[in-house]
Formats: C-alpha cells, sequence, structure tokens
C-alpha cells in the first residue's frame, strides 16, 4: 500500500489485511461478480440522482446547529462537491485503499471541525432510502436482482457508515492512547524517583525499608527452609578522612563509585540501597548465610582492589560488612540492628572485613 497517497488508511492501521477483515465482516467481496454488476447499476442510477440526493440531505440539516457548523469548518459548496464525488464513486472499487482513504479522511475532517458523526452519515442513509424507493418502483427487475441490488445497497451503506465512524473516532483514540502512554511514562519516571537514591542511584532509604518488609513477609510465608532471606550491612572505612582529605564534593564522587562496585560485585536479583549517610544495605532473598557471607567478601575485595580514580585522585576505599540471616518470625528492625551489629564487630575487629552474626 502506498501509505503516502494513503495517509489516514496509515494512521490509522488500515492496511490490506484489515480492509480485507471489514470487507468479510460485511459480508463483501471484490471478486463477486453479481455484486459487480450491481454496482454498475446503482453507479449509472445515483449519477442521475445525485444533486436530488445531496439537496434533500442540505434540506434536512438546513438551519441546524450541524449545518452552521458545516458552513464555517468545510464550506457548503465544498461539503456538496465532497458528497457528489462520494454519492458517484458509491461501491466504485470498495476494496481499494483509496476508497477507505477518501471516506477516512472526510470523517477526519468533520471530528476536527466537531460536526457530530450524525451529520456525516446522513447522507448515507438519504441515498440508501432513495435507492430502495426507487428500486421497487422498477417493475422490469426480478426478484432475485431486485435482491441482489438491495443486498448491495444494504452492504455498501454499512461499509460507508462503519468507515465514517472509524475515521471520526479512531484518530481521537489514538491521540488519547498516546496521551495515556505518555502519563504512564511521566507515572513511571516520577515513581523511579521516589524510589532512587538521588546521588547513588540505588534505592533509597524508603524504597530500601518497603523492599525489606515485603521479602520478610514472604520468607515468613514461604518457611525457612525453602526460602531464607539475608542483609549485607556496609559501611565505608574512616569516611570522614576522606572528605577531609578531597573534600565533600569528591566524597560524594566515592558513594557514587562505591555504589557501583557494590552492584557489579552482586547478582542480578539482589537489591542495593542507601540506608544511611555512608552504608548501603543489600537484600539477598533465597540465599544461606554462607553464601551470604560469599557475596560480602566478593563485594569487600571489589571495593579495595582498585583504587577508585576520581578527579586526579587515586583513593584507596575499604568497607566493613556484617551479615545476618532472618530467623523465623523476626523483624526487619531487628534484622537490620543484627546486621549492624555484625559490621560494627567489622570495624572494631580492625575494618575491612566481613562478619556474620554466627561469628560474633
Ligand atoms: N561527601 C559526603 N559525606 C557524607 C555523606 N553522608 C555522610 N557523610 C560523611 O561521612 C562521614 C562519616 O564519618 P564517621 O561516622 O565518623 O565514620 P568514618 O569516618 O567513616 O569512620 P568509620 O565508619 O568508623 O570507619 C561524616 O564525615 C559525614 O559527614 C554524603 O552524602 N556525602
Amino acid at each position: 500500500m502506498n501509505t503516502e497517497a494513503t495517509p489516514h488508511c496509515a494512521a490509522l492501521g488500515f492496511d490490506k489485511d484489515r480492509i480485507r477483515q471489514a470487507l468479510s465482516l460485511l459480508g463483501l467481496a471484490a471478486d463477486h461478480k453479481e455484486e459487480a454488476a450491481a454496482i454498475n447499476l446503482l453507479t449509472e442510477f445515483i449519477a442521475e440522482r445525485v444533486d436530488k440526493i445531496i439537496n434533500s440531505c442540505l434540506a434536512v440539516i438546513a438551519g441546524s446547529d450541524d449545518f452552521e457548523l458545516i458552513e464555517r469548518n468545510i464550506g457548503t459548496e465544498a461539503f456538496r462537491q465532497k458528497w457528489k464525488y462520494r454519492l458517484r464513486s458509491f461501491g466504485k472499487n470498495f476494496a481499494t485503499p483509496g476508497y477507505f482513504e477518501e471516506r477516512l479522511a472526510l470523517a477526519a475532517a468533520f471530528a476536527h471541525a466537531n460536526i457530530p458523526l450524525g451529520a456525516l452519515q446522513l447522507p448515507s442513509f438519504l441515498i440508501q432510502q432513495s435507492l430502495i424507493d426507487n428500486l421497487l418502483d422498477k417493475s422490469d427487475f426480478n426478484a432475485d436482482k431486485t435482491r441482489i441490488l438491495l443486498c448491495t445497497i444494504l452492504k455498501l451503506t454499512a461499509l460507508d457508515l462503519y468507515i465514517a465512524a472509524e475515521g471520526y473516532h479512531l484518530p481521537e483514540l489514538n491521540e488519547l492512547e498516546e496521551k495515556l502512554d505518555k502519563l504512564r511514562a511521566e507515572a513511571s519516571r516520577l515513581q523511579e524517583r521516589t524510589w532512587t537514591d538521588e546521588l547513588t542511584g540505588v534505592m533509597n532509604y524508603r524504597k530500601l525499608m518497603e523492599s525489606l518488609e515485603h521479602h520478610v513477609q514472604r520468607a515468613e510465608r514461604r518457611g525457612q527452609e525453602r526460602s531464607s532471606l539475608c542483609l549485607i550491612m556496609s559501611d565505608l572505612d574512616f569516611f570522614k578522612k576522606i572528605n577531609d582529605t578531597y573534600g565533600h564534593m569528591v566524597g560524594d564522587l566515592v558513594l557514587q563509585h562505591l555504589a557501583r562496585r557494590i552492584k557489579s560485585a552482586t547478582r542480578d536479583f539482589d537489591m542495593i540501597g542507601r540506608f544511611g549517610g555512608e552504608e548501603f544495605v543489600v537484600i539477598m532473598a533465597d540465599t544461606d548465610l554462607e553464601l551470604a557471607k560469599v557475596i560480602a567478601e566478593r563485594i569487600r575485595l571489589g571495593v579495595m582492589s582498585t583504587p577508585f580514580h576520581i578527579k586526579k585522585f587515586n583513593i584507596h576505599v575499604t568497607i566493613s560488612l556484617g551479615v545476618a540471616m532472618l530467623k523465623p518470625g523476626e523483624s526487619r528492625e531487628s534484622l537490620l540492628e543484627r546486621a549492624d551489629a555484625a559490621m560494627y564487630e567489622a570495624k572494631r575487629r580492625g575494618r575491612n572485613c566481613v562478619v556474620t552474626t554466627k561469628e560474633m
């Protein structure tokens, strides 16, 4: 399909498949010989009555608010010409994108001008009425021919009404969908911001506590054998000295680097949060104390092995870590306190080491 020549079809998703689908729902087939013959007859018939049908259509809406809107936004003469074209082409090449395009475009113009859909559909009803009235007067048509003509008129009118409704409402729906997508994206960005520590990009205190509560309850529900939960509390060693030596801004960058080092030493599903100034917590679901200690060691080594290169400085950083595993029925506060106590024990033992609650 040439999407440039049929921009409304392209924008509203009327590709070949969708057109075929719509036609088959209405029982219209492009290769139906009797229908094609009926359309030829209709074309001849309509050509003689175009002006009469349009005049009666304008007479019905004359003086109404719809008429004023048409006059103001489309122009009565332009409306008359558009309808002349539409009536003359009623049913001609109905299975082509061009047929859909012309009708979708007019529907979009009506929607844009806030003219009610009814005013757009009215001529379709009038043409149907006029065709049927005249058909019944034709005594030379046999029952079969009359039936085919009647069916064709009804199906083509239904197609016109369907395209008009789609062209009228779909752009609005698409626009709403787009706005909704933007709002959703904005909401998730805002939510992300309320959950994230601005300096380091890991979870902030609020989100950390919320996640911890969630995991404590999950572990409680599933039972200790099936789901053990561990926590690492880590604290930068001699951070005051780093701040005093290099300045607070470099200190901030140290915290950013540290968060990245912790992240790269943990697994994808471990959750990292900033507990306070230079304290970071790692929540490890489905992890026992032994494995948690291995990961804590990996974090410690990951931090100390290479100095942090910040500005022109190479800053040697170490951290002390405490590891605790959730006991049955224990609260998140108690778990945090025990991990904190283990971390202080690591400080007491000379820093740059890992202590589990089991080793205290
Ligand atoms: N740059 C920077 N410094 C912070 C931030 N939050 C806390 N601090 C500093 O971190 C330092 C923590 O100092 P202390 O509690 O004495 O601990 P420490 O010097 O790391 O010593 P130990 O923990 O005992 O090894 C303080 O000087 C705080 O001002 C922050 O967001 N940015």
